[in-house]
């Protein structure tokens, strides 16, 4: 559906999109996540035609986003950072004249902006002058009008910014939604947000992809080996001696808690699952295991350790990737 090629965008000297390649596959929620000023928005601007690259191209279904704007720019509905909203316009005068600009035929002008002012639910204020609105109900005037015409892909850059909690709810909900029939791309710097919504992550630090996933995967991403909590009712030596037998065990470190109780993680081999044989060898011994957890790096620790590291990570954990997880989309 769409393609980057060895994106370059360089503002002067300052590199802020460094060679970036990847495909969208359609019907998915993408999320683009990033810290502020990762290149997130510079990406977004390319690929919907607002901005030209230094290097590379974009295909929008097989059409160059700089040569054939008209044919590829028909397939995408774009809410920039900042919507390009008229203040002294109405919300219905508004969107019938972004209709208009759509090349939306006449007769459906009116069905069409009826439908997303249900759907981004603006119908109440449809006569304001958008300078009189919330920045929250701005924001929905600048989604109703990506959404217009139901385009084929609907690319947000920063859907939920301003809005409140019930308006961020709200909006997460039509953005699942709306991926029933669409490829939503959205970019977000708030974590929780894109995993929350997205079936796929594409993490963007310094203008470069530094890894690209489901949620899922991404949380496999950095675990070199696997690791396991326990809690029992015993000293750590009676601890030690239950978890002996297991060899797929590479180490233990134990505490010794104030109520008792031993706390224990375990590093284990990779690919391997032992959570059973753990709990079968406490059962024998008639030692209450009162927790037993698998303990996972959290996509927060992924995001921070891809992000923040100075040194290029890119080939290090994409490699890392490709040996894990067969999704091999780069
Ligand atoms: N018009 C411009 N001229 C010069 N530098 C720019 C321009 N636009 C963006 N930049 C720089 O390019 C880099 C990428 O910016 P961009 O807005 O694409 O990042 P972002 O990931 O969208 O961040 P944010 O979430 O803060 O919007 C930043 O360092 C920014 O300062």
């Amino acid at each position: 559906m769409i393609e980057v090629k060895n994106l370059v965008k360089k503002y002067g000297n300052h590199l802020a999109v460094d060679n970036l390649s990847f495909k969208i596959d359609k019907g998915k929620i993408y999320g683009f996540l990033g810290p502020n000023g990762a290149g997130k928005s510079t990406t977004m601007n390319i690929m919907t035609g607002y901005l030209g690259a230094t290097e590379g191209e974009v295909l929008i279904d097989g059409h160059d986003i700089l040569r054939e704007p008209e044919k590829a720019k028909k397939y995408i509905g774009y809410l920039p950072e900042i919507p390009p909203l008229y203040m002294e316009m109405t919300v219905q005068e508004y969107l019938d004249f972004a209709a208009e600009l759509k090349g939306i035929p006449k007769e459906k002008r009116e069905s069409s902006v009826e439908e997303v002012l249900k759907l981004v639910k603006l119908k109440d204020v449809r006569e304001r002058l958008i300078r009189n609105l919330s920045k929250g109900y701005r924001q929905r005037v600048g989604l109703a009008q990506a959404i217009l015409g139901f385009p084929d892909i609907i690319i947000l850059d920063e859907p939920t910014v301003g809005l409140d909690p019930k308006q961020i709810i709200e909006i997460r909900e039509l953005i699942r939604d709306l991926a029933k029939k669409h490829t939503v791309i959205l970019s977000s710097h708030i974590l929780a947000e894109v995993k929350e919504v997205c079936d796929y992550i594409m993490i963007i630090s310094k203008g470069r992809l530094v890894a690209s996933d489901t949620p899922d995967n991404l949380e496999h991403l950095l675990d070199d080996a696997e690791s396991l909590e326990l809690q029992a009712k015993a000293e750590p030596s009676r601890v030690r001696e239950i978890l002996e037998p297991i060899h797929e065990i590479l180490s233990i470190k134990m505490e010794k808690r104030t109520d008792g109780t031993t706390f224990a993680s375990l590093d284990i081999k990779e690919n391997t699952d032992i959570r059973e044989k753990v709990f079968f060898a406490f059962a024998d011994q008639k030692c209450p295991l009162l927790m037993l957890n698998t303990n996972r790096a959290s996509l927060e620790e992924i995001f921070l350790e891809l992000t923040q590291k100075e040194e290029e990570p890119k080939s290090q954990v994409l490699e890392k990737k490709e040996a894990k997880t067969d999704a091999g989309r780069l």
